[in-house]
């Protein structure tokens, strides 16, 4: 069975509430993006897929088989949520060995398993290294060494490089890229920055529904001729910000470089020139324009 996951008019309440508004997507084999503000409902999608949540309406199914069948989607799931967070007083070792019983592997598994994942994330010189003692990007890599010691084809991350300083950012992301290759990642987060180098496809979401999928390519093409910069004094900031969507300023000794969205040519004021989008210039497009415009 190929290795896909098919969304179908899923809709999901918590009460009143509604966190998803009939999503219809489709996600293949390699890292997929989903990218959203705060509050846009992706932890509810990644939670419907893992099937930790159940959905109002619509189906999900993984590689044919559907959400509904809990155990057999479980089985093809790694998944690491937002606030994970590991037994703090055991070692690397003893937590994957405590996490990988309670998912049924058997002893001679476990021993075969644990130390190339660990190897895998780049701590098997950690094995003995309390939990407690870890940085945030070593926590997070050991994360996703217990979401993928059952070998699942789809690993669900949320949110995954908060509070990570830029070189251990750069390290989770390839880490991620490299499980992707042969299995479906999907990564969760409202930092373009996370999705722009790594993922091919991508879905944006807002207010629970989903405004664009398709490539980081397509995304730009949607911006394009619509982006613009230009060098301005300092005192100029307020008053560009007042008249155009800024997606970007640049402070320099004495001047300011900015990038804005203009969607009027004739709007554009001396000095500014029509520049390539780049992935944030696209996504604040976007949601500026579509069902993302507040
Ligand atoms: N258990 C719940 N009960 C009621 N409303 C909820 C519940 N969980 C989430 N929501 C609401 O559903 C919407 C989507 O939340 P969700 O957590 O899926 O968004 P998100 O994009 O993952 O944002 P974040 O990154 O902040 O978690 C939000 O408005 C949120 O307040």
């Amino acid at each position: 069975m190929e290795t896909k996951i098919i969304l179908k008019d899923v809709s999901k309440f918590y009460g009143k509430k509604q966190a998803l508004n009939n999503i219809n997507l489709e996600i293949e084999k390699g890292m997929f993006g989903l990218l959203g503000r705060n509050g846009a409902g992706k932890t509810t999608l990644m939670k419907s897929i893992a099937t930790l949540l159940s959905l109002s309406s619509g189906n999900i199914t993984v590689c044919g088989i559907s959400v509904n069948e809990g155990s057999k989607i479980r089985e093809m799931i790694g998944y690491l949520p937002q606030d994970f967070s590991m037994y703090s007083n055991m070692s690397a070792y003893e937590a994957m060995d405590y996490l990988g019983v309670l998912s049924g592997l058997d002893k001679k598994s476990r021993k075969e398993r644990i130390p190339q994942m660990l190897s895998k994330v780049n701590l098997n010189n950690n094995m003995k290294t309390k939990v407690k003692a870890m940085s945030g990007g070593m926590r997070r890599r050991l994360g996703i060494a217990q979401a993928i010691l059952h070998n699942p084809k789809v690993l669900i991350v949320d949110e995954p490089t908060a509070g990570l300083d830029p070189e251990e950012r750069v390290r989770f992301r390839n880490l991620l890229s490299e499980i992707a290759e042969d299995r479906i990642v999907i990564l969760s987060t409202h930092i373009v920055g996370d999705i722009e180098s790594t993922c091919e496809n991508i879905a944006v979401m807002d207010e629970g529904k989903i405004i664009f999928k398709g490539s980081v390519i397509d995304l730009l093409d949607k911006a394009n001729g619509n982006i613009y910069e230009a060098k301005i004094s300092r005192a100029e900031i307020e008053d560009v910000k007042k008249k155009y969507i800024v997606t970007n300023v640049l402070m320099m000794s004495t001047d300011a470089n900015v990038r804005f969205i203009a969607k009027n040519k004739s709007d554009l004021f001396e000095g500014a020139e029509e520049t390539l989008p780049n992935v944030e210039d696209a996504y604040m497009y976007l949601m500026n324009t579509s069902g993302g415009m507040r």
